[in-house]
């Protein structure tokens, strides 16, 4: 995985890295790339041995900090760790977020506060505590918050989910224009169907959800991790110093299908 992502003018825009949700999934491969080019990588998690376990497949680039993304103290700590030796980490990945899929009228308000807190209200902690040192240091940065396709369209099951990953592009839209003339760049990924662990059980294990995502992505199929990483490089390279406040859907299509996932519900209780 490697520096072959990171080559001409797509080299890193600094090179120490912060990401979350590191220890798995898409997260983990961005972790992995960056660290493949030279960049050190701290990976926040809530479970610290998956973490470790990702660390260990580096050269000692990645450092694992163990931090819940809703609990804002613990976001602090592992910010104010990742800075103790370098100061201000200029780049931001936040993979990190969780879902499951519901009928909306079973999704309790601890549900519900769940999913959002992890995918709007914990982003908007780790941007906020990214971002302070840097603009006080006026140091710039560049952040990428992996959003989600469905935070354009309706999606049953996940309505709450869809409501905070649109949330957290409206955000980032904000945080372009409120620190983009003070040096930061903030842009979102947004992936469509991509196999990893955590949506593998949390989505694509229930059959008639992953046979309608296939029925209705324009490409016909998932994505492999490899589509996914280029974009990511992209965003988080010198080659987009230009860009900000950008999603970019990386879905095969899927968000312009008239009705992504045809007449799939997911079963109740
Ligand atoms: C074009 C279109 C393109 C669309 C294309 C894109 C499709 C999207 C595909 C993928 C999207 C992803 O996000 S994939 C990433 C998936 N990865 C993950 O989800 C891994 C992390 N997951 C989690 O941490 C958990 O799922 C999550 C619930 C969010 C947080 O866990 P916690 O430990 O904090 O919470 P818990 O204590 O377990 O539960 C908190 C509350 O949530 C409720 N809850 C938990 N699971 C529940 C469930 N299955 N059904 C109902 N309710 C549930 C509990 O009952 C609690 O409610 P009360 O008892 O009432 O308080
Ligand atoms: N895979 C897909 O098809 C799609 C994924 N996405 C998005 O991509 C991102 C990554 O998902 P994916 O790789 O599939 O999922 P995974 O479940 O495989 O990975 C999630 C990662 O986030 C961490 N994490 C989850 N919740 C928290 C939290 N509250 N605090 C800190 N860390 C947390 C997990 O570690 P731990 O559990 O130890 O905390 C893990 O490292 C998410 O934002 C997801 O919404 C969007 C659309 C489609």
């Amino acid at each position: 995985m490697s520096s072959a992502y990171f080559q001409g003018p797509w080299v890193p825009a600094a090179d120490r890295a912060l990401v979350t949700g590191g220890s798995s999934g898409i997260g983990r491969d961005i972790a992995l790339m960056l660290a493949g080019a030279g960049v050190e990588v701290f990976v926040v998690g809530r479970r610290m041995e998956r973490l470790e376990a990702v660390a260990a497949e580096s050269d000692g680039s990645i450092t694992p900090l163990a931090a819940d993304i809703r609990d804002a103290d613990a976001v602090d700590a592992a910010f104010t760790a990742a800075e103790a030796e370098g100061g201000p980490v200029p780049l931001l990945v936040n993979a990190a977020s969780g879902a499951f899929l519901a009928a909306a009228e079973d999704i309790s308000p601890g549900g519900f506060a769940a999913v959002v807190g992890s995918s709007l209200n914990g982003p908007f902690q780790v941007l906020r505590r990214w971002a302070q040192p840097l603009l006080g240091a006026g140091t710039p940065g560049a952040a990428m918050m992996v959003s989600s396709a469905l935070a354009e369209r309706e999606v049953p099951g996940a309505a709450h989910s869809s409501a905070a990953k649109a949330g957290l592009e409206a955000l980032i839209r904000s945080l372009a224009v409120e620190w983009g003339p003070r040096g930061l760049r903030i842009n979102s990924l947004a992936p469509g169907a991509f196999s990893t662990e955590g949506a593998d059980a949390g989505m694509w294990s229930f059959g008639p959800v992953h046979d309608a995502a296939l029925d209705n992505i324009p490409l016909g199929r998932f994505g492999a991790s490899d589509e996914l990483l280029g974009p990511a490089a992209f965003l988080l390279s010198r080659a987009a110093g230009y860009v900000t406040g950008a999603t970019v859907v990386v879905d095969g299509g899927w968000h312009l299908s008239p009705h992504p996932f045809g007449s799939v519900f997911p079963p109740r209780g």
